[in-house]
C-alpha cells in the first residue's frame, strides 16, 4: 500500500476510508480533488496531508496555466492564494498542512520575475522535496526513537493510539516508524493498538500496517487501555501528533489525552513522536490549538450501521490536547526533547533548528 504518489503530473492517493477491506486509489487531477480527499480522510495524518496539499497547489497551478494563455505570475498568485487558503482550511488542527502550504506560497513569491513554466517546475520540485523530506525525516525519527527506547535491550510492550504509521505520512510513520525500527532489532514483544473511535484508525489502519509487517499486534477497544496497562506490563506509550505548542502541549487524535492520564497513573512513560514540522511555537500553550469538530454522524454510525438515534445530540472533536507534563519526551528527527516545556523546547530549537 502506498499512501500517495506523484505520477504523470497527477496525485495518486490511497483511499484510506476503504481500508482495510479494499485497497482503492484516487487519481487527483484538480486541487479540489485533494481538498475533498483531505476533508473526508481519504488521505489523513498530519505529515501526509501536508505533502498532499503541496501537490494540490501544483495541480492548481498546472490547470490555471493550461487554461489561461496570457497568464502573468502576478495573476497566477492572485488565483493560487485563495486555493491555498481553502486547502489550509480543509483540516484546522494539523500544523504540517499549514507549513507545507506556506512553503509553496513563499516559493511562488520568490519567482515573481520567472516565466510561468519555470514557476510550475519550481513548485513541482518543491512539492517533491517536501515529499522526500518526510520520507527521510520518518527514518531519522525511527532510529532516534529506537535508540532511546532500546536502552534496556529487552523486548518492549508498547501501547499506541490512532494511526501514526506509513498511512499517516509519506514514509514509514512516526510512532509506528519507531516501532518498526525496534522490531528490526527484535525489541518488540507486543503492540497494543487502540481501535480509536469513532473512525477506527487504529483498528483499520495501525493493525493492518503492523500485521503486514509481521509485527506482533493486539487490537483493543479504547476502553480496554487502562486494564491493558495494569495487567500486561506495558513498557511505553507511543503516539503521533498534529500540533505541538511552545510549551510542549500536544494535539493528537481524540482519546490521546485520556491515554496520557492512564499512563501517568500506571507509571508508564508516554512518548510523542513527531517531526519538527509539527511544532507551532507561535502558540504558547495547547489551549490555543484549533480543535477540529467533525460530522456528528461519524459518532452515530459505525461503518454505516446506526449505533444511535439519527437525531441523538453529539459532540465530535477529532483531537484533544495532552499537557506537556504528561509527556516523558518528544521524539523528533533531530533528537529527543526530554520533559518538554518552554525552556527545553527553546534549548532544542536553539541547538538544532
Ligand atoms: C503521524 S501523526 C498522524 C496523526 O493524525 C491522526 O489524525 P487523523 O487520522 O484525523 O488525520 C492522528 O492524530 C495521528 O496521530
Amino acid at each position: 500500500m502506498e499512501t500517495l504518489r506523484w505520477q504523470n503530473d497527477q496525485l495518486i492517493l490511497l483511499d484510506q476510508t476503504k481500508l482495510p477491506s479494499r485497497e482503492v486509489y484516487i487519481c487527483c487531477t484538480r486541487w479540489q480533488d485533494v481538498c475533498r480527499a483531505i476533508s473526508i480522510l481519504s488521505v489523513r495524518g498530519a505529515p501526509a496531508i501536508g505533502v498532499a496539499a503541496a501537490y494540490g497547489v501544483v495541480l492548481a497551478a498546472q490547470n490555471i496555466a493550461a487554461r489561461q494563455k496570457d497568464l502573468t505570475v502576478a495573476k497566477l498568485w492572485e488565483q493560487l492564494i485563495p486555493i491555498c487558503n481553502a486547502l489550509d482550511a480543509s483540516r484546522p488542527t494539523a500544523v504540517n498542512l499549514h507549513w507545507a502550504l506556506d512553503r509553496m506560497l513563499k516559493k511562488g513569491r520568490s519567482l515573481e520575475k520567472a516565466a510561468i513554466p519555470d514557476v510550475i517546475s519550481a513548485l513541482k520540485a518543491l512539492a517533491v522535496q517536501i515529499h522526500t523530506e518526510d520520507i527521510e525525516v520518518n527514518t531519522a525519527m525511527a532510529e532516534c526513537g529506537a535508540a532511546a527506547l532500546a536502552k534496556k535491550g529487552t523486548p518492549l510492550t508498547i501501547l499506541t493510539h490512532c494511526n501514526a504509521g506509513a498511512l499517516a505520512t509519506a514514509g514509514i510513520g512516526t510512532a509506528l516508524g519507531v516501532i518498526r525500527a525496534l522490531h528490526k532489532h527484535h525489541l518488540i514483544r507486543m503492540v497494543y493498538a487502540d481501535e480509536t473511535r469513532p473512525l477506527l484508525q487504529g483498528a483499520r489502519l495501525t493493525v493492518t500496517e503492523l500485521m503486514d509487517d509481521h509485527i506482533p499486534v493486539t487490537l483493543i477497544s479504547d476502553n480496554m487501555a487502562a486494564w491493558v496497562m495494569k495487567t500486561k506490563k506495558v513498557d511505553a506509550v507511543l503516539v503521533g501528533a498534529d500540533r505541538i505548542t511552545h510549551n510542549g502541549d500536544t494535539a493528537n487524535k481524540i482519546g490521546t489525552y485520556g491515554v496520557s492520564i492512564l499512563a501517568k497513573e500506571h507509571g508508564i512513560p508516554f512518548y510523542v513522536v513527531a517531526p519538527v514540522s509539527t511544532f507551532d511555537i507561535s502558540l504558547a500553550t495547547g489551549d490555543q490549538i484549533p480543535i477540529e469538530e467533525r460530522n456528528h454522524d461519524e459518532v452515530r454510525f459505525l461503518q454505516g450501521v446506526p449505533t444511535a438515534l439519527s437525531d441523538a445530540p453529539v459532540f465530535n472533536p477529532a483531537f484533544d490536547v495532552t499537557p506537556h507534563e504528561n509527556i516523558q519526551a518528544i521524539i523528533t528527527e533531530k533528537g529527543l526533547i526530554m520533559h518538554p516545556d518552554d525552556t527545553h523546547i527553546d534549548l532544542f530549537f536553539h541547538q538544532f533548528i
